[in-house]
């Protein structure tokens, strides 16, 4: 059979979008090439999901007639760009897609010259379906491009459109997001056990207040300073907790933690 999806890096991210890729039938195994420099990662993707799996990135990148995903660390995408070169333009010329923080089109479109090329930025919530994932569109893409990166990242969540300046800020916020909210999580339960709650429900208490809340917010579209009113009595609890948070300048550190991780997105790319 054809291969037709090629994916360098078979890391963490790399993982998520081949799972339901497989799992959703957009890709059968016998369609889909990756390629992984740990022997172990290469071993558990070939057992795992009976796709074809080498070191090769230079294999994979002639071998894949429709796709090919890059999911490595920015740090290293030179070196992939030189490793490639010499093959750009010896197969039927792939939509690249990016999904590496910071690198601009500009870098990945001269990396594979006059080939569509897609900037995306997903995140982790994307390996159990529930990502979000915003595109940005190369100079080389058409149509029939966008349509395939909306199949693909459909298969992890939701999926928006950016223009290329914004994506840093993507980054900083839904990219690097999970972090934050696992965060807040984990101190949740913290506090939770500062007032006495066993660990386990403590821990249980504060995913399922997270999960309850976004999904509320979700369902309903309620903003969220109204709902945080409906929570809030006068002279209650909330009331209580709310003023400790801007003592401590929690919307503050959020805001702040939503720049920094733009201001370093767009470091990554220089
Ligand atoms: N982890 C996250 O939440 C998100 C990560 N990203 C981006 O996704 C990319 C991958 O991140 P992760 O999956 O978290 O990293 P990871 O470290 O889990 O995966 C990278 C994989 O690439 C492999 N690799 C290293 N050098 C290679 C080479 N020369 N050729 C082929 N493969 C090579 C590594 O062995 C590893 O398995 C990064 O560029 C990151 O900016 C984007 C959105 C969210
Ligand atoms: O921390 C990082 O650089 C990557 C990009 C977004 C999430 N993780």
């Amino acid at each position: 059979m054809t291969i037709k999806f090629g994916l360098i890096g078979g890391g963490v991210m790399g993982e998520a979008l081949l799972s339901r890729l497989i799992d959703r039938g957009i890709y059968q195994p016998s369609e889909v090439i990756v390629s992984e420099p740990q022997p172990s990662r290469q071993s558990y993707l070939e057992q795992k999901y009976a796709v074809t799996v080498t070191p090769d990135n230079r294999l994979v990148f002639t071998a894949a007639t429709e796709v090919v995903f890059l999911a490595v660390k920015p740090q290293v995408f030179s070196a992939i760009a030189q490793e490639l070169a010499d093959v750009i333009g010896t197969n039927s010329s792939p939509l690249v897609i990016s999904i590496l923080a910071g690198v601009p089109l500009g870098q990945l479109e001269a990396g594979f010259p006059q080939l569509p090329v897609i900037r995306a930025m997903p995140n982790t919530p994307a390996t159990v379906g529930a990502g979000i994932t915003a595109i940005c569109l190369g100079a080389y893409t058409h149509a029939n491009h966008y349509q395939k990166a909306q199949e693909i990242f459909a298969a992890v969540g939701e999926v928006v459109e950016v223009p290329e300046n914004l994506i840093d800020a993507v980054t900083g916020l839904s990219g690097s997001g999970p972090a934050y909210v696992a965060l807040m999580v984990e101190a949740l339960a913290d506090g939770g056990v500062a007032a006495g709650l066993p660990r386990a429900i403590a821990y249980q208490l504060a995913l399922s207040t997270v999960l309850g809340t976004a999904t509320l917010l979700h369902e309903t579209k309620l903003h969220p300073a109204e709902l945080k009113d409906r929570v809030t009595s006068p002279g209650g609890t909330t009331i209580a907790g709310i003023a400790q948070l801007e003592k401590a300048g929690f919307r503050s550190a959020l805001i702040e933690a939503v720049i920094a991780a733009t201001v370093r997105s767009l470091e990554l790319g220089k």
